[in-house]
This record gives structure tokens, C-alpha cells and sequence, in this order.
């Protein structure tokens, strides 16, 4: 059976750790880490079946199968690297890490060379099929339009940096417009679904990202427009944040359930 590690205990961390226990995902959920005790501890009295222990991550990596890396970019700088030199293969959710060139390229040569993989489910998106068929042939432009009420972007760097006082806003009002690498930079925690984009399709600096503060909304929107040699497609997904993290979908632990179920089931359907 699959042995997991789960690196981060929040929001997505504890929806992962849940389905591993009830079944969902045929996997025995072998260790966890957050670097706050009362995430570990949450999550932990959250399971019924199984009591994974407590690893930091150069521990983890020996021990298990597969580490799901869902705490920060930041962790990702530490997570993967150290995953994949001990061979161990890795889920990325924090995907906006992957905007620094450099760490991209190391993490695929490492990947390469002990012959591990590196997973990046959609996350919070819908269309990221549609886009990797559409790659084969040639792409003309991809834009994200992402549209949040306030608790979705409250405290972001870019948010902070230039004093918008996001409570105040009383109408729609596009905060943001530029490329997914400038995106991911200055809302690290909204939209690693650009990364994801970029990575599925013509690369960070081309594809296009404009994020809008909404105080009438209750839910997170994101809206893809592709086009290319295929045609055109747009997507749409309203989704429901998460209750303990309004920045994050619940669409986006339910994305890394399925990558994870598509590991371990024989009979796998779509792209
Ligand atoms: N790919 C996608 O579509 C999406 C990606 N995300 C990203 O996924 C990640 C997890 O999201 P949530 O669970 O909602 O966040 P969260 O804030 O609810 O949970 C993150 C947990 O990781 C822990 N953590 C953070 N950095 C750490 C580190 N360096 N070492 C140890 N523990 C650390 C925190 O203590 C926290 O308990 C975030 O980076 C978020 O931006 C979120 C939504 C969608
Ligand atoms: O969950 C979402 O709506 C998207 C998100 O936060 C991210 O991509 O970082």
C-alpha cells in the first residue's frame, strides 16, 4: 500500500489526512508535519483509523512513498528538493513556487536523475485538461481572471505593499492585472492556479492574470479563456471557500483526492 506523508496541516493538509483515513483514498497515511502544534493536533483528533507520526521532513522522506506538500512556496523550496533526493516522489499544491525558474529546473534535473515524479493536481480550477490536450498543437493566449470577495485576498503582499484597505472597497474592482510570474509573487496565497496554468500551458511570463476584489460575492471565481490552434475554450468555476481558509476553494483538497486516487486505482478517466 501507497505510504503518504503530509507536509502541512491546514485547510488542504487536514481534507487529505481525512480522506486517507476514511477510505477514500486506498493509502495509509504514514506521517504528518506542520510547523504549528495545534494544526497537527487538530487533524490528528480529526482521524479515526489511523495514528500517523509526527516527522520533520528529512525524517518523512525516508520513511514514506510519497510526500503532499500542503503548507507554503516557501515549504516547497525545502520540501521538494529534499523529497526527490531521497527518492521519494511528491504532490505539489503550493505550485506558485515554481515561478522561480531555478528551482523549476533543479527540481525536474533531481526528478530526472533518481527518477521520481512530481504531481501538481488542477487545484481550484476547471479546464487544466482542455489545456494540456490544446498544448499539443500550437496556443495563442491563456488569462486567468480571478475573482474573490475580500476575505480571499485580505493580507496579501501586494494588498499590504500598496496600503489598499481591502475592507473599504464597496464594488467590484480589478486589483491586479500582469503576468502569472508577477501574479503568484504578489498573491502567493490566491492564485497558485496561475502557476498550475502556466505550467499546463505557454509558461509563466506569457499567460495573463487579472485579479478582482468583490464585496458582493460569497464565492471564489475563477474564469479561464484559452485559445489556440484547437479553437477556444473558457471555463468557469464558482467555488466554495474553504470554512477554516477563505482563501482557499474547496475544490482544491478535492482536486488532490482525486490525483491521489488516480495513484493508486487501476482504471483512470480523463487527460
Ligand atoms: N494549487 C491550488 O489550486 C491551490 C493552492 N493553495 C495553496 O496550498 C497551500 C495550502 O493551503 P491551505 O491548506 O489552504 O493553507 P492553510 O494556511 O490552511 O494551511 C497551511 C498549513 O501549513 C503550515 N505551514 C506553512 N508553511 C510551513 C512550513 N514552512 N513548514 C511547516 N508547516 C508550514 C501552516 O502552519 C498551516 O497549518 C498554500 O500554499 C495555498 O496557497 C491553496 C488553494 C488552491
Ligand atoms: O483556492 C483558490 O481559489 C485558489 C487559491 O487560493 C490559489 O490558487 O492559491
Amino acid at each position: 500500500m501507497l505510504k503518504i506523508g503530509v507536509f502541512g496541516c491546514g485547510a488542504i493538509g487536514g481534507e487529505i489526512c481525512r480522506a486517507i483515513d476514511n477510505g477514500q483514498i486506498e493509502a495509509e497515511l504514514y506521517a504528518i508535519y506542520d510547523r504549528h502544534d495545534e494544526s497537527l493536533n487538530r487533524v490528528k483528533s480529526s482521524l479515526e483509523n489511523f495514528d500517523p507520526q509526527i516527522m520533520e521532513i528529512v525524517e518523512m522522506v525516508r520513511e514514506v512513498d510519497l510526500v503532499v506538500e500542503c503548507a507554503s512556496q516557501q515549504a516547497v523550496y525545502e520540501v521538494v528538493p529534499t523529497a526527490l533526493h531521497a527518492k521519494c516522489d511528491v504532490m505539489v499544491v503550493s505550485v506558485g513556487a515554481f515561478a522561480d525558474t531555478q528551482l523549476l529546473e533543479m527540481t525536474e534535473n533531481i526528478a530526472r536523475e533518481k527518477n521520481c515524479r512530481i504531481y501538481v493536481p488542477s487545484g481550484a480550477i476547471c479546464g487544466i485538461d482542455g489545456l494540456i490536450s490544446a498544448s499539443a498543437a500550437g496556443l495563442h493566449s491563456v488569462t486567468l481572471t480571478t475573482e474573490k470577495p475580500p476575505g480571499g485576498l485580505r493580507g496579501a503582499p501586494f494588498v499590504l505593499e500598496n496600503n489598499i484597505d481591502i475592507d473599504s472597497i464597496t464594488g467590484r474592482t480589478v486589483l491586479f492585472e500582469g503576468s502569472a510570474t508577477e501574479a503568484v509573487q504578489a498573491f502567493p496565497a490566491n492564485v497558485n492556479v496561475a502557476a498550475t496554468l502556466s505550467l499546463a500551458g505557454i509558461g509563466f511570463d506569457n499567460t495573463r492574470v487579472r485579479i478582482v476584489v468583490n464585496p458582493a460575492l460569497t464565492r471564489n471565481i475563477h474564469e479561464i479563456a484559452v485559445e489556440g490552434e484547437f479553437g477556444r475554450f473558457t471555463s468557469r468555476v464558482e467555488n466554495v471557500p474553504s470554512p477554516t481558509n477563505p482563501k482557499t476553494s474547496y475544490l482544491a483538497p478535492l482536486s488532490v483526492i482525486s490525483t491521489l486516487k488516480k495513484l493508486t486505482q487501476s482504471f483512470n478517466v480523463g487527460t
